[in-house]
Formats: C-alpha cells, structure tokens, sequence
C-alpha cells in the first residue's frame, strides 16, 4: 500500500463560511491527494463490509483526535525570520529601517537563503500551516531557494520575489528596469516548474518602496501572467501620512494602487489597519482581500484592525503571522490575537467587534484560502478538494493541555467540539501530530 490513499475514521471540524462551523463524525476518503468521498459511520461499516476498501489504509482516530483543514498563512516574510522577536520596540519605518532592510539584503548570498528556507518551512509545516503566501526578498536566485524549499517538503506556497526601487539608507532597492526585468524572469521560472503546488506573485513591497513606474509595470506582467499579487497596505499611520504626502493626486492609500491597476480580485493586502470610508467601498468593489496580521500590528503599535468591520463591508479576510513584525510564525496564535484584537475593540466601545473561536478558525482556514482564490482546492473538507488536514490529538504526550474526568454530559458532537475548543485556545504543535498536504504526509508524530 505504497500509495496515498487512506480513509480517516473519527471526528472531523470545518467551516463552510463565516457562520457555519460543523463537527462531525463519520469519514473522510483520500485518493490520489484529493477528498472522493464523506460520510457517516454505518456507511463506512458498510464500505469496510464490502472489502472495497482493499487499497485504502484505515486510520481510525481516538475520541481526543479529530482532523481540521491545514491553516493558511496569508502573510509572513521569510527572509526575516532570523530577527523574529528583535526590534519590536521601533515603529514600522524605523523597524524597516535598521533591522529589516539590512538582514533582506544579505539573500544576495544563496547559501544563507537556501539555509534559512528550509527551516522557514519545515517549521511553518510543523505548525500546521499547509499554505503559505510568502515575501521573499529583493532577490530573484534567493526567492527561488524558497520556491525549492516549498516543493521539497511539499508545503503549498505562493511565494513572491520583493519588488523595490525608491532609495533608502540601506541600499535596498533595485533599478526600475532590471527589476521589472527580474520579476518577469521569476514569474516565468516558477511558472516552468509547473508545480501544482507552487505560484510565483508579483510582490511590490508597499507605496514607499515602490513609484508608480514600477507599479504599472508589475501590474502589467501579473496581468500578463493572471499571477497573484500582494502588498501592504495602510498599516501605520505615518505611513499613510507619507503615501498621501508623496503622491498629491490621491485621496487615500488605495487609490495610489488603483491608479496602477493593482487592486483586482487576484490581489491580497496585508493589514489594512486603517482604511478610510472610501477604502471600505474601493477593496470590495475591486475584490480585494485582506490579510488580517494581529501580532505585528500589535508589536509595531502600528493599531487594532477592525476586523468585523471589513468583514461587514464584505471584504474577504484571512490571517497572517507577519513575522518578524509579528512575533510568533504559527497560525494558532494569529487565531487567538484576533480574538483579542478584536476583543479590546468591542471593550473600547465597538459593539460587536469580538470574533468569537469559531470565526477566528474560519479565518485561519476557509476565510484563509478564500483570501487567497484558493478555496476551489483548500480551506474545508469539501469533496473534490484537495486533503490539506492536520490530524489533532488534544491530549498528546508532553502536550500542555491537561485531561480531566469528563465534568459535563455531552452529545459526541459536544465533546468534540469542546475539545476543538480547547485546541485553538491551548494547542500547539505537540498535538498537530501528522500533517497531509495534498494528500502526502508531511509530519507524522502519531
Ligand atoms: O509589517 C510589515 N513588514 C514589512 O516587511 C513591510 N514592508 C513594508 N511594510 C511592511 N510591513
């Protein structure tokens, strides 16, 4: 049975949107990397009666495991993990400044970016993030070590080669035409590998990095090409004090992409802190999606991202760790600073603010994969989707989450959803005992 096929037998948890979360128990069939069939118990008893199951193997979980779909990080840097938990007392642009910029120049060095990729996403994997919307850096042979990275371990990825060409003090920028030139190459080269887990997307880095010349031409190739593409966008509000100082003619942040033409529905911008009345209007009309970065927002004091807010304007939002602005890679913890983000708003006087557990799960995983158009393939248990899951065991060894004696009497469903519950506020990666991505097996601690 060298094959991927494999029937899970136990409880399994997705959304299906914001509002409609389910627990249920029964099974889930994989062949050949993609979910054929669902059901409930006495159907898989009748399947297993049948002996058609000849060719599947049969994992049966505990009544403490469940699957979910793998977590969607729609935003990280991974050029910048070797300052995560440094220089969290600057703001943004002196954070840019004197930690980020300096360490993204040095992927000029392959060998350090092949080094530090492969940690990157062995350790995203370990945590249970399937998908990941990556930042390189400035460089084009650096991103592609990040581009092998993902395909060797199989983690699901759409990765982008930093777009810069306004000078600043560390000389991190590149020349309009032979950027311009470099991105093309990169698009094409990821294209190539016709990998179909991997994409490239065009990656201008923010208004400040980038003038309008480069920004019309990026969006020219992401069109050429109908590649993603990904930004920042009113993160910190001097920022946004000098996006709408340096170019006169807009009247909002936004408006600075949409005049290049970057805000379509293949565009995802991080943070969105900020966004004026206009704004709210502009992202949907143009099928925008934001990602929501709770931790760095927090750590650069950049602000609390009104999340329900966005939400109720219709805007599609996932989440991102965002390091090193954000401290901490994994999307368990984006899941619960959106709770709390979104909770000092509610206690600030927002009524209504507050995401609760369930909905901060649908933005880890659904909302994740509809930020990013990938949710034809990933992002719930769907059948015909691709098996992107994390096989949880809540009470796993040298975990930190302690088992009692059963203090309530619960329906099966119940005790499974408590145990969920007790997941997204307590786990870590002690109990994502195995990951599957596409399918494959990518960490197995069972
Ligand atoms: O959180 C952030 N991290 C970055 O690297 C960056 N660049 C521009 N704006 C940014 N915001």
């Amino acid at each position: 049975m060298a094959n991927n096929n494999r029937i899970f037998v136990g409880t399994f948890a997705e959304s299906t949107s914001l509002t409609n979360f389910s627990v249920k128990i029964g099974y889930i069939s994989v062949l050949n990397g993609k979910i054929t069939q669902k059901g409930f118990i006495d159907e898989f008893e009748q399947l297993e009666k049948s002996g058609v199951l000849s060719d599947y193997e049969i994992i049966k979980l505990s009544k403490d495991q469940f699957l979910i779909p793998g977590f969607v990080d729609c935003h990280t840097h991974a050029p910048q993990f070797p300052n995560i938990g440094l220089g969290l007392d600057r703001p943004l642009l002196e954070w840019l400044a004197k930690y980020t910029f300096p360490l993204e120049k040095k992927y000029q060095d392959t060998e350090f970016a092949a080094k530090v990729y492969d940690q990157v996403v062995q350790r995203l994997l370990k945590n249970g993030t399937t998908t990941a919307c990556y930042f390189g850096s400035l460089h084009m042979e650096g991103t592609l070590e990040l581009v092998k990275s993902a395909i060797n371990h199989q983690q699901r990825a759409l990765v982008g080669k930093v777009s810069m060409n306004k000078i600043n003090e560390a000389g991190y920028y590149n020349d309009t035409e032979k950027e311009l030139k470099e991105v093309e190459t990169f698009v094409q080269t990821v294209i190539a590998l016709k990998n179909d887990l991997v994409e490239p997307v065009v990656t201008p880095r923010f208004a400040l990095s980038c003038d309008k010349i480069l920004m019309d031409g990026l969006s020219k190739i992401a069109n050429k090409y109908n590649c993603r593409i990904q930004s920042h966008l009113s993160e910190n509000l001097q920022e946004i004090e000098y996006v709408l100082e340096t170019n006169d003619n807009c009247k909002c942040y936004g408006d600075v992409y949409d005049k290049s033409g970057i805000l379509n529905n293949r565009c995802i911008m991080a943070h969105a802190v900020h966004l004026t009345d206009d704004e709210l209007k502009l992202l949907p009309s143009r099928g925008v999606s934001v990602a929501h970065c709770p931790a760095s927002n927090t750590r650069l004091k950049s602000g609390l991202c009104p999340v329900r807010r966005l939400l109720n304007a219709s805007i599609t939002v996932g989440l991102g760790t965002d390091v090193s602005g954000g401290d901490n890679a994994t999307i368990l913890d984006a899941i619960r600073r959106s709770m709390d983000v979104s909770t000092y708003l509610e206690l600030q006087g927002q009524p209504n603010s507050a995401l609760d557990w369930k909905e901060a799960f649908y933005l880890a995983t659904l909302g994740g994969a509809e930020a990013l158009n990938l949710d034809d393939k990933i992002g719930n248990f769907e059948v015909g989707k691709d098996f992107d899951a994390l096989l949880v065991d809540v009470y796993a060894k040298g975990g930190q989450i302690e088992k009692y004696k059963d203090t309530l009497e619960t329906t099966n469903e119940e005790y499974a959803s408590d145990l969920l519950q007790r997941f997204v506020f307590l786990g870590d990666d002690r109990n994502i005992v195995q990951v599957y991505v596409k399918g494959v097996k990518v960490k197995d601690n069972l």
